[in-house]
């Protein structure tokens, strides 16, 4: 069990001082300790934007559980939604689309007085709500990238979503990366090119390395200079606001190493696969409805 301190709530030690007092006192349950929560939770904490004692996660997986005992054991987690719920002020479910029906769907005052935001792809605010019983509800796109202060998160709300709960929400997501509201239309996209993006741009540091290592670099130096090169060029591109185009220009001298690659690239698809690519996990979010 946690308690409420009392005192000035460590969840809001970064926002400003109006946000603080009107969020004072507010416990945190996270339904769902998987993937997504240890990379929303753990940047939170880490950022020391939130508290361990502020939070409680919902987990009733053994695996699940050991995760957190091991990584972040100042984390309370246990499997009694219904107490956890009863304590808390906002409840974030983290379950897998499929799951959130099971989650969701209690019994008629369950979630009454509770901010419910969900950040499971392709679940509609429409069923939320009515899986939830009000229409304080939240859905939120995040990217695993939060997990050390980059993600990348969108969110749109219902009609009972109020100015502090956007505020929450904002300044929450804001501490472990870059946060934009969009029309609901926008999500199945937004999860598309943000929320699968990481897995896109792992496969793309993979293959690079992997190209070095056939080009006779060992495999640990091969890794770190694809890796490094994708953060440096997204930090640029992010820094600079010049076109992606513009920079990669910028980098191929006529007649040499880098139009060789980008005619191979090109021939092989990389551009078209990536487009396709988008567009497949955007029509898989609908399909998740
Ligand atoms: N993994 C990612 O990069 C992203 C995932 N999401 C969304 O986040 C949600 C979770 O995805 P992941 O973290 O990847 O999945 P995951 O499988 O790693 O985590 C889900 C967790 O929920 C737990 N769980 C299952 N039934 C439960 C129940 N009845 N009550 C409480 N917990 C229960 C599981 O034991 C598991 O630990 C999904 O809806 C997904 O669409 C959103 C953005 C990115
Ligand atoms: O693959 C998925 O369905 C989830 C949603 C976005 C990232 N992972």
């Amino acid at each position: 069990m946690w308690t409420k301190t009392g005192v000035k709530p460590s969840i809001f030690r970064e926002n400003s001082d109006v946000l603080r007092e009107t969020m004072r006192n507010k416990c945190l349950t996270v339904v769902g300790g998987g993937q997504m929560a240890r990379a929303l939770l753990c940047g939170m904490l880490d950022k020391g934007v939130i508290a361990a004692s502020d939070v409680r996660v919902v987990e009733p997986s053994h695996s699940g559980c050991d995760w957190w005992a091991k990584n972040r054991p100042d984390v309370p987690v246990g499997d009694n939604l219904a107490s956890d719920v009863a304590e808390s002020d906002i409840v974030i479910l983290a379950v897998k689309p499929y799951v959130i029906p099971k989650v969701a769907n209690q019994s008629a005052s369950f979630w009454d007085g509770k901010l419910v935001i969900s950040i499971a792809a392709g679940v509609t605010l429409e069923t939320l709500c009515s899986l939830i019983g009000h229409d304080r509800v939240v859905r939120v796109m995040p990217n695993t990238p939060s997990l050390v202060g980059a993600g990348a998160s969108a969110f749109c709300v219902a009609a009972d979503v109020a100015a502090d709960d956007k505020a929450w929400i904002e300044s929450s997501l804001q501490s472990i990366g870059v946060v934009a509201e969009v029309e609901e239309s926008h999500m199945d996209a937004v999860t598309a090119v943000s929320g699968s993006g990481p897995a896109y741009v792992c496969l793309i540091v993979e293959a690079m390395a992997d190209g070095g290592v056939f080009a006779g670099l060992p495999r640990d130096l091969a890794m770190k200079l694809a890796t490094q090169t994708v953060l440096g060029t997204a930090k640029m591109i992010a820094e600079t606001g010049r076109h992606p185009g513009e920079l990669k220009d910028s980098v191929a001298s006529p007649g040499g190493t880098t139009i060789a690659a980008l005619r191979v690239l090109e021939q092989n698809g990389l551009r078209r696969a990536l487009i396709d690519a988008v567009v497949a996990a955007a029509n898989r979010s609908r399909e998740l409805k």
